[in-house]
């Protein structure tokens, strides 16, 4: 089944998040990179039933984004995600498990394969005040799993992974692509060259190409290149 926007627009004022946005993803794996204040987060939130647009749908199959049937099969890394610092990996999935609805008897023999796939396992009874940046980062992937959904959506997850948690990234994510729509928001050069199978870039609102690698072309390369200013801390204009 496909996720199809129509029209979606949100405005904040004098600011224009999302512009008419129409598109249609199928299975694979979806980069969005785009400059800051692009509308990378507006769009993923409405995808997510989280923000509501000015006008648009955005339904996946006949499941519009406000019903439960789609909720069921999204799962989403927001970008500032809350964590509880006193809870272990493991309480924490299962207690995001039991937001989700999920049954327990599902969730206690998933969390385990869970923890493994985003490389947490040896760290599952380990509080999350302990854990570094990448560490929680990829907890918030794992929790974002639980219901192995159809939709995925990850806003900036690779943001603080080190460069060996990267590559177990990108070996992951393009398994889930095999079998979901996965739809990443990426500012590193070498992550959007390496996970996405297409590519879908914003500007100001606007959707200005949708297509892969091959279509692209060197100048529109060159155009995303250089509006992308971050490296891995966020700060530095040189991709790694
Ligand atoms: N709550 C808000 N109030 C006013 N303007 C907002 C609000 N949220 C977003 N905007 C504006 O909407 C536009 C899109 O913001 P958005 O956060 O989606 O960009 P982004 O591409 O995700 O940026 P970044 O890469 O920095 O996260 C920006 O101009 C931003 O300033």
């Amino acid at each position: 089944m496909d996720l199809h926007i129509d029209r979606l627009s949100k405005h904040y004022k004098n600011k224009i998040a999302a512009d008419r946005i129409s598109l249609s993803l199928e299975k694979g794996v979806h980069g969005l990179p785009g400059a800051n204040g692009a509308g990378k987060t507006a769009l993923l939130r409405m995808i997510c039933g989280i923000l509501r647009p000015d006008s648009g749908t955005v339904t996946f199959g006949r499941a519009d984004v406000s019903i439960e049937e789609y909720r069921s099969i999204l799962g989403y890394l927001p970008q500032d995600f809350g964590y509880y610092p006193g809870f272990t990996a493991e309480d924490f999935l299962m207690y995001m498990a039991a937001l989700k609805e999920l049954r327990k008897t599902d969730t206690r023999c998933c969390t385990g394969e869970l923890l493994s796939i985003v490389g947490l396992e040896a760290h599952k009874k380990q509080k999350i005040k302990t854990f570094s940046g990448g560490m929680k980062r990829r907890l918030g992937i794992a929790q974002a799993l639980l219901n192995r959904p159809r939709l995925l959506v990850l806003d900036g997850p690779t943001a603080v992974l080190e460069p060996k948690e990267r590559v177990r990234f990108r070996e992951m994510v393009d398994r889930l692509g095999q079998e979901s729509i996965v739809l990443l928001s990426l500012h590193i050069k070498s992550d959007i060259e390496l996970i996405a199978d297409r590519i879908l870039i914003l500007k100001d609102g606007r959707l200005i190409f949708n297509g892969t690698h091959e279509d692209i072309g060197e100048i529109w390369k060159n155009f995303i290149w250089n509006s992308l200013t971050v490296g891995r801390s966020g700060l530095s204009p040189t991709p790694i």
